[in-house]
């Protein structure tokens, strides 16, 4: 399907808005990220990203903070995001715990010269972001990998930006808005040859599992946008599912995300959605 009014670009959101009395124009661009793309950058974060030379020793406590500071930018941008689509501040803080696990994970993507050629390419495969409000993501060196598709189906490159997290919405959030929200589909494409590594840390900002989820009441205004179907099919076939059980998507996530390993462990699940021996990415 071609959208004309379909993004290109990812857009880079500048969290200093809010120190020079600019929150209005935060919010438009948040919302029409949200409601749009899906995924935007954010800088001026005021988030150390990586542990300095010195602190590697101390590893755990520097991660351990790592993960302290990515909370407090998920909890800013829960709160931004309610007041993007005019609700008060603190409307998402009923769908998590001040406690709850979140997960981050260190990732390391070889080139594609340092893979079995057998073994395919082994970045991970077109998915969404399961049952998470959001996903924060460090790219943590300058390689290109990770893509994100758009409303016609074309792969726009989300490149690292110095200073910069990747932010995308998860089908949590999806489901909560009814779909205005998207979970968009991306991709991770291993490094090409001769460039060495890419690294990246993606932090995801989960739900609670023990409160029944109930979606949003939006401001009537947005009762009149469409959702995106092309980007939202998952909202209307995972909806039933998702509301009674965060798990089967959890699982769906981790399929589509690394096929090969999906189709050998859960090879009927796997045709569901999609996935065979022969899935490429
Ligand atoms: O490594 C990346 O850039 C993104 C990883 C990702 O999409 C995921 O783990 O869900
Ligand atoms: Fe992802």
């Amino acid at each position: 399907m071609t959208n004309s009014s379909d993004f290109t670009i990812i857009p880079v959101l500048d969290l200093n808005l809010l120190q020079s009395g600019n929150q209005d124009q935060l919010l438009d661009e948040l919302r029409s990220a949200l409601l749009d793309v899906g995924f935007f950058y954010v800088k001026n974060h005021g988030v150390a990203q990586w542990p300095s030379d010195e602190a590697v020793p101390g590893f755990r406590q520097t991660y351990i903070q790592l993960l302290a500071s990515y909370k407090k930018l998920a909890l800013q941008l829960i709160e931004l995001i309610a007041l993007s689509l005019g609700l008060p501040k603190d409307t998402l803080y009923q769908y998590f715990e001040k406690d709850q696990q979140n997960r981050a994970k260190v990732i390391k993507y070889p080139s594609v010269n340092e893979l079995d050629p057998n073994d395919g390419n082994q970045g991970v495969g077109p998915h969404k972001d399961g049952a998470f409000l959001l996903t924060i993501l460090y790219q943590a060196n300058d390689l290109p990998g990770l893509q994100v598709q758009n409303h016609s189906g074309e792969w726009i490159d989300a490149s690292p930006i110095p200073e910069t997290f990747v932010i995308n919405i998860g089908t949590g959030l999806e489901m909560l808005t009814g779909g205005l929200a998207v979970a968009t589909t991306h991709r991770v494409l291993n490094p090409p040859p001769g460039r060495g590594p890419r690294y990246s840390i993606p932090y995801f900002f989960s739900f609670r599992l023990d409160k029944p989820f109930k979606p949003l009441e939006l401001p009537e205004k947005f009762k009149l946008l469409e959702p995106k179907e092309a980007v939202s099919d998952a909202f209307y076939e995972e909806k039933e599912s998702f509301m009674n059980n965060l798990s089967s998507v959890f699982l769906r996530n981790r399929i589509t995300s690394h096929p090969d390993v999906g189709f050998k462990h859960y090879p009927k699940l796997a045709q569901e959605y999609g996935v065979d021996a022969n899935t490429k990415f």
